[in-house]
């Protein structure tokens, strides 16, 4: 599995722990970190997050990793690329039936919502949890898919 990561700067130390923990997981092939550095850059968050899934959309990367204050800008910028699916996942569960339930390639965090310890619990999870197309919810997911390549 070859992993993006991507982070402003509310999220970039979240950013580097969760990279690190990739880096050290024997079922992640490559990481690629599009950044940001330090705090000291302010890109702002669309920019990274729309980096990071057209770096999924054109095939060089499976999935995303993004942070930012809240995660819900990373979100919301990673699924303005069609194709890519991103959400912001908290908990468990969420983390698990954002793979199983709805394909997405992306979970984004936010450093100041959630601790790093319990993001670096799910995103451990996250990398082994993996979409089946010949469930039930592929057909649900086509819709979406469907939208995109009709507009
Ligand atoms: O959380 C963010 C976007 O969702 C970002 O890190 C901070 O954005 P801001 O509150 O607009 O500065």
């Amino acid at each position: 599995m070859r992993i993006v990561v991507a982070a402003d700067n509310a999220g970039v130390a979240l950013k580097d722990q969760l990279r690190d923990l990739l880096l050290a997981d024997d079922r992640v092939d490559e990481v690629t970190d599009l950044g940001v550095a330090d705090g000291s850059d302010d890109k702002a968050y669309p920019l990274l997050g729309l980096a990071a899934a057209e770096t999924i959309a054109r095939g060089d990367a499976d999935r995303g990793v993004l942070v930012c204050g809240t995660g819900i800008g990373m979100a919301i910028s990673a699924n303005k690329v069609p194709g890519v699916r991103a959400t912001v996942a908290h908990d468990s569960y969420s983390a698990e039936r954002s793979v199983k339930s709805n394909d997405c390639q992306v979970i984004t965090f936010g450093a100041r919502a959630i601790g790093p310890e319990l993001a670096k619990k799910i995103v451990a999870e996250w990398v082994g949890h993996r979409f089946d197309p010949s469930s039930a919810s592929a057909s649900k997911v086509a819709h979406i898919t469907e939208y995109e390549q009709a507009h």
